[in-house]
This record gives C-alpha cells, structure tokens and sequence, in this order.
C-alpha cells in the first residue's frame, strides 16, 4: 500500500460512559427533516421512548470484548451484579441535579451539563439550533424525547472533535457558554483528559515495540525523529461559529503541524489493537491523503449537477474530508435521509477505485443505481458482483458493488467468480464503502477487511445501536462516527 495511508493519533483517557450500545442519531429542524426523523423515531427509538440497549445486551458485548478491548470497562454504566432497585437509586441519583449550580441568567441558555458526562439540551430554547450543532460536533447523542435531547461525551467523541480542528479550550468554553449551570469540574478534567495529548503521541508510539517493528522508514522524512511533517488550516465545523468570539476562532483556524510516520499494512490491525484501551490506550483516527495517491489510478467520476447534497449530507460529508484527507468512520443517517448520495459523494471527491458492499443482491442493484444516478460514472467503469452477475469493469479503475457475503465466502467458487474475487483482493481500493454497518457482525468485518486492501472505508447507517451480541467494536475496525 502506498505512503498515502496516514494515521493519526489522539490520546483520550476513557473516564466516562463509552459510546458503545447507545444510540447515536441526527436530528434536525427543517420540515423535510423532520419527516425523515419521525420515521427514524418509529424505527429506531420505539416512537421516542428512552432507547438504551438492555442489560442482556450489554454483558453480551462486554463478554464478547473481553480481549478486543473497548472503552467498556470505564463505563460508568451500571454492573452486572446490580439488582433492578440498585439501578433506579443509582439512575435516581444521576439524575438529581439539584447540587449544580444555576446561573443568573440560566433561562436563556439550553444545557444541562452533569458531572458524569451527560448533557440535556431543551428542544424549545432559542438556541437549540446552535446547541445541537456543537454538541453533534464534540459528543454521542443518546436520546432524544420530544423536549429534552440527551448526549454523552466520551473519549471518542472528543478525539473526534478535535482532530477536526476543534480547540481543547474552545470545547470548554462553548460548553460553559451554553450550560445553565457552571461547567462541572469532572466535565472538565474529562475534555482535557480526553484531548490534551491528541497529535503530541507519535513519539510514545513508537516507543512500543509492536509498532516499531510496523514502521516503514521512508526517505522523505524531516527531523530526528523522523516524521513526515505536513501543514494544514485547522477547521472549524460550520453551524457553530456564532457561539465563538474571533479569538477562539482564530485559534480553532490556525495552521496545524501534522506529524506522520507510515507503517506496513499488513501490521495496521496489530497496530490497532496495541492502540486500544487496554493496551496504550490511544484510540486512533485513519485517514487516506488521496490527493498525493499517485500510485493508484484515478477514476473520472463527478457529481451530475443535480446531485445537491442537502445541508446535514454536507455536514457528514465535510466531517470525513475536514482537512484534505479522508477519514476512515461511520456516518449515521436516518432511513430515507440519503445515505447513498452521501456515499456516492465520498467516492466521487476520492476519485480512486471504490468497493461498495451491500447486504444483498437488490441492494447491490439499488447502489449500482445511484451511483448512475448521482455521478457521472460510465457503464464500463461500474459493475456488479453477486450470485447472478459477475461483471468486470474495463480500464484502471472503476466501482465494483458486491455483498459482503460474497467477498467473505469461503468455500468452493466457480472458475469466473474466483477470478473476479482475486481482482478484488489484488486490488488496492481507495474507498471500501460499507452499507448497514449495524446489522453486520464483527468477523464479517474483519473478514472483508482483511480480504481487501482499502485506503479508507465509510460505513453507512441509520443507527449504531447494537443488533446482537455479535456485533464488536465498530470503532476499532472501520473507524468513529463521524
Ligand atoms: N440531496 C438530495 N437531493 C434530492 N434527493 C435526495 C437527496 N438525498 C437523497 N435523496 C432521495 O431521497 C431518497 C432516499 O435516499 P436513500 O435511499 O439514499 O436513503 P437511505 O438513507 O439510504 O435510506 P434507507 O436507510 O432507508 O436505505 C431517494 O429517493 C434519494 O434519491
């Protein structure tokens, strides 16, 4: 694999509830988005009731986790051993607010912020709006009732937030403008916890043997150190900048230093997991430069002109592509939104040859649709591989949409099937785009994933709430939300 594949690392010390087993949905204000909620609603959250996963579900994950190691086990979710009284005390004291501290002025401003982590944003407050666009920014959204919306910040919601560009400080005082009540301290120490090391840890990486050994010494690297070393505007998401005076701008804008070191492909899953909690416990971001990707091909492929992406599909769109390059995650959409266009879209700016895996033979033909639909794709360069059609496309590059079924098979093929699924694997695929990521379990994942070569991989869903036991950590093999 080429000198492309960045990886960038952010520390986070994980001190608060995980982002495992919740569910994380958008929310919006248009009419249109309303629709698209409602039906969201019924689908995913049982017509707005609270939608945590059960207990069973729970232990089910934790057990499956015990050795790929996820933030689980610095959840302040409730223990195993715990009786159902146990957990309405401990639920009734999470949600005894009484000790916060109001401010004078609290009526005007729309959060809650509790000492655990959570955060309540009041739906009928002039600043909804803003509010909801911060906190979709730097947290989890977990519920949402008609007129109070629950989000928890955890490590991975803050590593994302600031590897977008947003300040450690800026978090804080944003926070702290918006709440009702004086930012608690716990809340703090977390954002700085969980942010204060994000890009400061190359050198500590290395310093374990695992990923010492993973490195690939190249020769255009600047320093001791030797790390690549590249500038790039910080960015702000767009939607909050309101709430920011110009100096906390200025710093969330400024000009940031990445540093890089490449590593051998074959080690990035080893890499990974020395990177996991219960290992060096720094959850990592991965990220594909595709615009200095000169070893792969390009594919001439543009949106058609009325292909528009609607405001909360640029906002995915502009979280994967924040600074230039495209990074690895999962974006969450609900049913109708238009995960597809945002998909198309991804594949369009990365140009290079893309994987799309659906979950069945009519999906595959509904993808090979939209990309027809919305780009500018030609025949020849788009293909289906299923049970039924087993097309090649013609040149360097080009789309292939398959089921994750059959790229994970591993029994006996026909003779055309095994020479198409040998192009997949030789293939080195700029974008490895994954549909209904939630209803896919883990070693399926890790199966096409270790099958293909992919620079960066986009999962697509209306919910991350887990389905099953066998769902692992999304996190860890395709990326964060983004
Ligand atoms: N920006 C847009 N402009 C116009 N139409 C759009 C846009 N985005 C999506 N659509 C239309 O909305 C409909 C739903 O899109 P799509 O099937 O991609 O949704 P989805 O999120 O994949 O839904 P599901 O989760 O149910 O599969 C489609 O008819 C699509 O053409």
């Amino acid at each position: 694999m080429s000198e492309s594949r960045k990886l960038i690392y952010a520390a986070t010390a994980a001190l608060l509830p995980s982002c495992k087993n919740r569910i994380t949905q958008r929310n919006s204000k248009t009419e249109e988005e309303k629709r698209v909620d409602r039906n969201t609603d019924k689908a995913n959250m049982g017509h707005g009731e609270r939608v945590r996963p059960s207990k069973k579900l729970k232990f089910a994950v934790k057990d499956d986790h015990r050795s790929s190691a996820v933030e689980d086990e610095n959840s302040f979710c409730l223990d195993e051993g715990d009786d159902d009284s146990r957990d309405g005390e401990k639920e009734g004291k999470r949600r005894d607010f009484s000790k916060l501290e109001l401010k004078p002025d609290h009526a005007n401003r729309p959060l809650w912020a509790c000492a655990d982590g959570r955060i309540f944003l009041e739906t009928f407050s002039p600043l909804y709006k803003q509010a909801y666009d911060f906190l979709i920014a730097i947290a989890e959204p977990v519920c949402r009732p008609e007129s109070m919306h629950e989000y928890n910040l955890t490590p991975h919601s803050l590593y994302a937030a600031v590897s977008v560009g947003l300040e450690t400080e800026t978090i804080i005082s944003v926070l702290d403008k918006l709440s009702k009540t004086k930012l608690p301290k716990e809340m703090i120490d977390f954002i700085h916890a969980s942010t204060a090391n994000y890009g400061k840890v190359l050198k500590k990486l290395l310093q374990d043997e695992v990923i010492a050994r993973a490195r690939i010494v190249s020769e255009n690297v600047h320093g001791s150190l030797g790390f690549t070393i590249s500038k790039t505007a910080g960015e702000v998401e767009t939607g909050h900048d309101g709430l920011l005076n110009e100096a906390e701008l200025a710093a969330a804008a400024e000009e940031k230093e990445t540093h890089a070191f490449e590593i051998d492909p074959a080690q990035v899953e080893n890499v990974k997991q020395r990177c996991l909690p219960n290992a060096l416990n720094y959850p990592m971001l991965e990220e594909y430069d595709f615009r200095n990707d000169t070893v792969n091909p390009d594919l001439d492929m543009e949106l058609k002109p009325h292909a528009q992406p609607r405001p909360y599909q640029e906002k995915s769109l502009s979280k994967m592509f924040g600074n230039g390059r495209a990074r690895s995650g999962i974006i969450v959409l609900p049913c109708g939104a238009g995960k597809s266009l945002v998909g198309v879209s991804a594949a369009c700016r990365i140009k290079k040859s893309c994987l799309c895996l659906a979950t069945n033979a009519v999906s595959v033909d509904q993808w090979a649709f939209q990309f027809k639909l919305w780009s500018t794709i030609r025949d020849e360069q788009i293909c289906r591989f299923t049970s039924d059609s087993k097309e090649r496309f013609h040149g360097n590059a080009g789309v292939v949409v398959t089921t994750y079924n059959m790229v994970a098979f591993g029994g006996k093929r026909s003779e055309e099937s095994e020479k198409i699924i040998e192009e997949i694997r030789n293939r080195e695929w700029g974008l490895l785009l994954m549909d209904e990521v939630h209803v896919i379990p883990a070693h399926m994942f890790r199966k096409v994933i270790s099958i293909t070569k992919s620079h960066c991989k986009l999962g697509l869903t209306a919910t991350l709430v887990r389905e099953d036991e066998r769902i692992t950590d999304l996190n860890f093999l395709i990326g964060p939300k983004l």
